[in-house]
């Protein structure tokens, strides 16, 4: 472990200084292009000012000859769109560690657009290693190419030994910004029995005891992805960074995609990938916080101006405690008020 000094400290010399805080910034969804195919990096120009994410993908759903042409697509993105002036963060996915191609991704990304991207994704993060491997190769990249800001790193949870050291994955250097569940993969790696992209599965579910007069017995749909997410967001939340819900990959059911992220943002995520376009409007909506919620929470903090003592709105009981779950929610409202016009106008702010 790195001494608490030392933490702070660039790891190259050249290098711009590592954040201290975390960029305040709204990513209610993380929109995936695959930047290879033309038509569809041309209308990025368009969905930019849709999203608060857009994300040139080079890992899983990239064929394998076509990672060169995908570098080349987020090289050319990157210079295409101001998403600096849209208030739209440029993150990248890179492919994996252990992958033939990461590093001539990485020293690409960094020399031609290392001012440019935000944060790169990194998938199958094992443990603290890989994080503090890319680290140290971003600082001596970033130094070399005179990159002025630190460029910020998000692990995607996707292999049980990455769940196992999930704690340490988010507390292994000041450049974390996040981490997403990755479904598919950690399916796989766990040996689950599944062939889905995230969500639920009408298999796993819990049955009521038998009748004794033979009726049928209810059962209920339960949520595969509970434990691994309360881990993943406790992780965060303990080294104040931000979990992310990833990817939901039946296009085709807007309804179960709405219920996945509800519980992710209920339980503390800031936002989700969306896959498709249809998916950028549910994350939307749902990473908002609902405006009767918002301002119930103001109703809360007016009630206790110092956020201390007991107070009772419409019959509920108001204390220190409810006036820190307020706070959260009129944080976070502000914040989205802040970029988002519409949002504004819904919250009154
Ligand atoms: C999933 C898709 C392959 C579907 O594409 P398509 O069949 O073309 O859908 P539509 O015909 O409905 O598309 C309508 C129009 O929208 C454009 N489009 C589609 N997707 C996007 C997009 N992501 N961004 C921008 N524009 C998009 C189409 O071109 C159509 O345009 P037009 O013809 O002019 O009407 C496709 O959506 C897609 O490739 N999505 C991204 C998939 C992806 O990134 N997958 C990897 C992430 S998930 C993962 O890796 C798993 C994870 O790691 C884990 O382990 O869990
Ligand atoms: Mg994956």
């Amino acid at each position: 472990m790195k001494t608490a000094r030392g933490f702070f400290k660039p790891l190259a010399i050249g290098a711009p200084a590592p954040w201290r805080e975390l960029p305040a910034r709204v990513e209610r969804m993380i929109h995936f292009v695959p930047p290879h195919l033309e038509k569809v990096r041309a209308k990025v120009g368009e969905i930019a000012p849709t999203v608060d994410v857009i994300l040139a993908n080079l890992e899983d759903a990239i064929p394998a000859d076509a990672k060169g042409a995908a570098l080349a697509g987020t090289i050319a993105m990157s210079r295409e769109v101001d998403f600096k002036a849209l208030g739209v963060g440029l993150w990248v996915r890179i492919n994996c560690l252990n992958s033939p191609w990461h590093l001539d991704e990485v020293a690409t990304l960094v020399e031609k657009a290392g001012d440019r991207i935000d944060v790169i994704m990194v998938p199958k993060v094992e443990g603290p290693w890989d994080i503090f491997y890319i680290d140290q190769l971003l600082a001596s990249l970033e130094a070399k190419h005179g990159v002025t800001r630190p460029i910020l790193l998000h692990a995607i949870l996707e292999t049980a030994e990455g769940v196992m050291n999930v704690e340490q994955i988010a507390g292994a250097s000041p450049r974390m910004q996040g981490v997403s569940l990755g479904p598919a993969d950690l399916a796989a790696s766990r040996a689950m029995k599944t062939t889905r992209v995230g969500g639920g599965h009408p298999g796993y579910r819990v049955i009521e005891d038998p009748h004794t007069d033979g009726l049928p017995r209810a059962s209920v749909q339960q949520d595969l992805w509970h434990y691994t997410f309360a881990k993943m967001v406790d992780a965060c939340a303990a080294h104040g960074i931000k979990p992310f819900y990833g990817p939901f990959g039946a296009i085709d059911d807007p309804v179960a995609c709405e219920q996945q992220f509800r519980n992710a943002f209920l339980m503390g995520c800031a936002g989700a990938w969306s896959l498709h376009p249809s998916q950028i409007a549910i994350a939307k909506t749902v990473f908002s916080p609902d405006p009767a919620e918002v301002a119930f929470a103001r109703r809360i903090l007016e009630a206790m101006p110092d956020g201390s003592g007991v107070a009772m709105i419409d019959g509920k009981m108001q204390d220190d405690a409810t006036w820190k779950q307020a706070k959260v929610m009129v944080d976070c409202a502000r914040q989205i008020a802040a970029k988002d016009a519409e949002y504004a106008a819904l919250y009154g702010f």
